[in-house]
């Protein structure tokens, strides 16, 4: 369906998967207010129309965005608000913000990982600090790589709400010439898997590292799957089918693809470098890295099987060596 009134959004966050959604809300009647947090990048695409820190070849759309670095600003007389900063950042970003500020607007989460001081799924977390209800809420899912969206990729996204009207909303603001958009009620399954594949791909990328080859990776992704349904159904038991995009499609894009975050800091670990090093590397943040600590702990309670989960734990909790953290769990996979 084409939208006919132009839409008022307030996009939060200044990295990759920002900029690639700033760039799929232009090709829509959409008129979006961008939080940055760095003034800098801010004013170099005020003036030059494109991101310098990620996707500078991007060309932002100065008329329909306008650019802002304060939080408050950006979120007056907006209907929606995209949340895409890392989950780690979350609270630094909305800092001075006030539940009344919330009120009366969607609030679409982008982010696949967990609030680590919380252990707390962000939807949950705004939720829970912004009195924002759950049928307002929704996230955007899919594999998805903002890179291949700045190429204009063809690429698929799922949007999930408790409300599925609401999701419909959504995905039509998403659905372009490159995107596909499908809306669907699995919230909490959903996001949990999209934080769970990132765990995973530090675990394909260690093991990359380390040497392994594309046989043990098949087993590996397999392997993870399963855990991720173990883990999901414990947590949230409902009827769904993880073989769908959103789930294994998003596993398989961040397990396989160079552009992946997580893989890409899981190799530098596996080779040796140590967590600042690999960090300091790396110009992007790595989600998985925040969230197997989550997932771990949050898991002491359900007690589910989780043996992928917990290697990569020890490996960047606890010290272990990462050739034999993956020795003991190569006994385990079948
Ligand atoms: N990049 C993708 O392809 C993609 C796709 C889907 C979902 N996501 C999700 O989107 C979210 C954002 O990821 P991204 O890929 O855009 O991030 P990124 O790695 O490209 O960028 C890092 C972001 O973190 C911010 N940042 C770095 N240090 C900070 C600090 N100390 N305080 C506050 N902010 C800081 C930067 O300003 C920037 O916005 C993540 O949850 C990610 O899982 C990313
Ligand atoms: O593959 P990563 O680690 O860059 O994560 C990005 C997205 O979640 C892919 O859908």
């Amino acid at each position: 369906m084409k939208l006919t009134q132009p839409i008022r959004l307030t996009m939060v966050g200044g990295g990759s998967w920002a900029t690639a959604l700033v760039k799929i809300l232009s090709e829509n009647n959409v008129s979006v207010k961008w939080w940055l947090r760095k003034a800098s990048d801010a004013e170099h695409i005020r003036k030059f129309g494109h991101n310098p820190s990620y996707l500078s070849d991007v060309q932002i759309n100065t008329r329909k965005v306008k650019v802002c670095t304060k939080i408050r600003e950006s979120f007056k007389d907006s209907d929606y608000v995209i949340l895409a900063v890392p989950a780690a950042f979350i609270s630094d970003a909305l800092r001075g913000l006030k539940p009344d500020h919330f009120t009366g607007k969607s609030v679409v989460s982008a982010i696949k990982g967990m609030v680590p001081e919380a252990n707390q799924l962000v939807t949950d977390w705004v939720s829970e600090h912004y009195n924002v209800p759950n049928e307002r809420m929704s996230v955007i899912a899919g594999p998805c790589h903002a890179e291949e969206v700045a190429l204009e990729k063809q690429s698929y996204l799922t949007i999930a709400s408790q409300d599925t009207d609401r999701a419909e909303d959504v995905a039509n603001l998403l659905r372009c010439r490159f995107v596909q958009a499908t809306p669907v009620d699995d919230i909490y399954g959903i996001e949990y898997s999209a934080v769970m594949k990132n765990i995973i791909a530090l675990a394909c990328g260690i093991t990359r590292g380390l040497g392994y080859g594309d046989n043990f990776q098949a087993v590996l992704v397999s392997n993870a799957m399963q855990e991720i349904k173990r883990f999901v159904d414990a947590i949230y038991p409902k009827h769904r089918d993880l073989s769908g995009s959103a789930y294994l499609g998003d596993l398989l894009v961040t397990a396989y693809s160079p552009f992946s975050r997580n893989r890409t800091f899981g190799t530098l670990i596996g080779r040796g470098y140590t967590i600042q090093s690999a960090q300091a590397e790396m110009n992007m943040i790595a989600e998985g890295y925040y969230a197997v600590k989550s997932i771990y702990e949050i898991n002491q309670q359900f007690g589910v099987d989780m043996p992928i989960t917990e290697a990569v734990y020890k490996i960047l909790y606890e010290k272990a060596a990462p050739t034999g953290a993956m020795n003991v769990l190569k006994e385990v996979l079948t």
